[in-house]
């Protein structure tokens, strides 16, 4: 009799969809069929998947958006532009929504991820700052966040420069002047920027590119910036210098660094105490990295002589601020990345972010995601399969009730480490071991944190192969240590529940379960059998899974030695019946076996 205990074997756990890509979205995918009206039951097949994804996806669209990308966001997707939204009814909306594009002006808060049950899958930010973006929220709600950093650049430099020309001739002072009948040439008599100092804070893209332009104005320009490599600096001859230097040296003082932690209130009462007296600064960053009332406090003590701010802390500011009402400051509406050029540009490369998003492709400038190249994913994809797959198997193995912790991803290459860029492959892994286990959609946004918090450790290693590195991967290996297994047989030598594949012909096999070599292609569902090695096996069991219907596409048998154990993989394209399983578990010379789903 098979010291087996079946029942408890068969996994019975609801089949999840097939992920077509890293980001391919089960619930969207779910979301799809039930706004067609399907009973969101089961999805086995690619094709199936395919057709789903044939229907629109919807994209809101919650702030003006140049047309050149509207239009393109039209051919793949119905577009919602939906202006003006209040929290409330953004939360409403979004639960219909696939995709949502913001710019500043929308906060994607935590609740937002929330109240999408699951369905958005991308958030685009039309812009460069996504301080308006919950992205910790939106990595655990696996949604992607990609922004379009570069379109705007050259907009927000050159409105740097304008502020800071107009501030130093007050023009927007004169000009409400001469309009309200004035004509004070005296009062207005400005300062040259020619020979003065100018300190950019934050020497990114932005901040760099007003460097070149104060440089043409003859200005000596320095900078600070923590993290910006030097050379890009010493190239245009900026000097790099420490917060302190900056602030305290500079005639004019312009910020170009973004809204974090670290940076928020930067310019506070203790930095406008170092600065020189009668220096003016420009803000087109974020309004938080200045506190407003320090820099009231330094206008009114003549500390800072003018302020220009483009944003505020709060947008729009309060109508009684005394910040923008005060005389010695110049105000624009969040103005600086607002040309035709820079909206046309971003919106062209917000749009291709997201449709590229739905398709399930690795965005380029995705925020919270790992950048994978185009060309490593191509050539990786046969084994993104393999590493979901040996996952999924991994995990249908564990029994007892100890809890997994600790899982380690083995990588048999010739290539050097750093010729095989393993973050998709174990992001993969991760959604193997945890999709069948939980409700959570796993996806390379959001696997490493989905494997933290459920105190998942999951480590790599790197086994390295003699020969010719032309294939990124000979094979990939899954080991879950400090747990009892459903087969004893997927148990190593040294204790692991271990299973190990390759891909061979461009699709992923099995070739190792625990000690036991083995071979069987991973499609459909997989019995693995441990038997006595002896003549008739095959022919027994193909006959209980034939009086099924069930058709085996794959067999492969592996022993330790002739009459003794052997490992016996069955692919099946079906599930086989509660009493099929029963009977192959009735089959004296069968020790212990396991139907798995794949
Ligand atoms: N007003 C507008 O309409 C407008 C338009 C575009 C960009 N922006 C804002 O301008 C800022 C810069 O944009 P970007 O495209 O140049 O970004 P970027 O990421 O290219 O550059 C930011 C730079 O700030 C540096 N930095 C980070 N922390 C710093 C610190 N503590 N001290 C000094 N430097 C620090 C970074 O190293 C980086 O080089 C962002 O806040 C962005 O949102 C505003
Ligand atoms: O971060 C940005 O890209 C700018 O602040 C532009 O914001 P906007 O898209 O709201 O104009």
């Amino acid at each position: 009799m098979a010291a087996i205990s079946s029942w408890n074997l068969v996994f019975t756990q609801p089949s999840k969809k097939r992920s077509l890509s890293p980001f391919a979205s089960k619930s969207q995918l779910c979301f799809t069929r039930r706004r067609g009206g399907v009973t969101p039951t089961r999805c086995t097949t690619s094709l199936t998947v395919l057709s789903l994804l044939d229907a629109k996806p919807t994209v809101l669209v919650t702030e003006t958006l140049g047309e050149a990308g509207l239009d393109l966001l039209k051919t793949f997707a119905n577009v919602d532009c939906s202006y003006n939204l209040s929290p409330e009814e953004l939360c409403t909306k979004i639960s219909l929504c696939d995709a949502l594009i913001v710019r500043s002006g929308t906060r994607v808060t935590r609740e937002v991820f929330e109240s999408s049950g699951g369905r958005l899958k991308v958030v685009g930010r039309a812009g460069v700052g996504i301080d308006n973006v919950d992205v910790s929220a939106a990595t655990e709600h696996g949604c992607l966040v990609v922004n379009a950093p570069t379109a705007n650049t050259i907009a927000a430099a050159e409105h740097a420069i304008a502020l800071l020309a107009s501030m130093a001739r007050n023009i927007a002072q004169a000009d409400a002047s001469v309009k309200a009948g004035k004509w004070q040439r005296n009062k207005y008599v400005g300062v040259s920027l020619v020979g003065k100092t100018l300190a950019i804070m934050g020497f990114g893209k932005v901040g760099s590119e007003v460097a070149r332009q104060a440089k043409g104005l003859g200005m000596h320009v320095i900078t600070h910036d923590p993290y910006a490599p030097a050379d890009c600096a010493r190239a245009i001859r900026v000097e790099m210098v420490s917060f302190d230097e900056a602030i305290s040296t500079a005639d004019f003082i312009s910020l170009h660094m973004p809204l974090t932690p670290a940076t928020s209130k930067i310019l506070n009462d203790d930095a406008f105490g170092k600065m020189k007296k009668g220096v003016r600064i420009v803000n087109v960053a974020r309004g938080g990295v200045i506190d407003e009332e320090a820099l009231l406090r330094a206008l009114d003590s003549g500390i800072v002589a003018q302020a220009a701010l483009d944003v505020f802390t709060e947008e729009p500011p309060p109508q009684d601020s005394k910040l923008v009402r005060h005389e010695n400051v110049t105000v624009t509406p969040h103005l600086g990345a607002s040309t035709t050029e820079a909206q046309e540009g971003v919106a062209i490369e917000i749009a291709d972010a997201v449709i590229g998003a739905l398709k399930g492709e690795l965005a380029a400038t995705a925020v919270n995601a790992p950048m994978v190249p185009a060309e490593v994913i191509l050539e990786l994809t046969p084994y993104v399969d393999l590493a979901e797959k040996l996952g999924r198997l991994a995990i249908q193995l564990v029994a007892g009730g100890s809890g997994i912790k600790s899982v380690k991803v083995g990588y048999t290459s010739a290539r050097g480490p750093d010729d095989l860029d393993t973050r998709l492959l174990r992001a993969m892994v991760t959604k193997g071991l945890i999709e069948p286990i939980s409700s959570i959609f796993v996806n390379l946004v959001n696997a490493d944190f989905t494997a933290k918090q459920r105190g998942l450790r999951i480590t790599e290693e790197r086994i390295v192969l003699d020969g010719s590195p032309e294939n990124p991967l000979e094979y990939i290996q899954v080991q879950i240590a400090n747990v009892e297994s459903k087969f004893a047989s997927a148990i190593s030598e040294s204790g692991e529940i271990r299973v190990e594949g390759k891909v061979k012909d461009g699709k992923p096999h099995l070739t190792k379960v625990g000690s036991f070599g083995v071979d069987v292609s991973l499609e459909g569902s997989l019995i693995l059998c441990r038997q006595i090695d002896q003549p008739g096996m095959i022919g027994k069991l193909g006959s209980i899974l034939g009086e099924e219907n069930v058709n085996v596409n794959y067999m492969s048998v592996g022993r330790t030695a002739r009459g003794k154990q052997a490992i016996m993989t069955i692919g099946v394209d079906a599930e086989p019946s509660k009493e099929a399983l029963m009977a192959i578990g009735d089959i004296p010379a069968i020790e212990e076996f396991v139907f798995l789903k794949l």
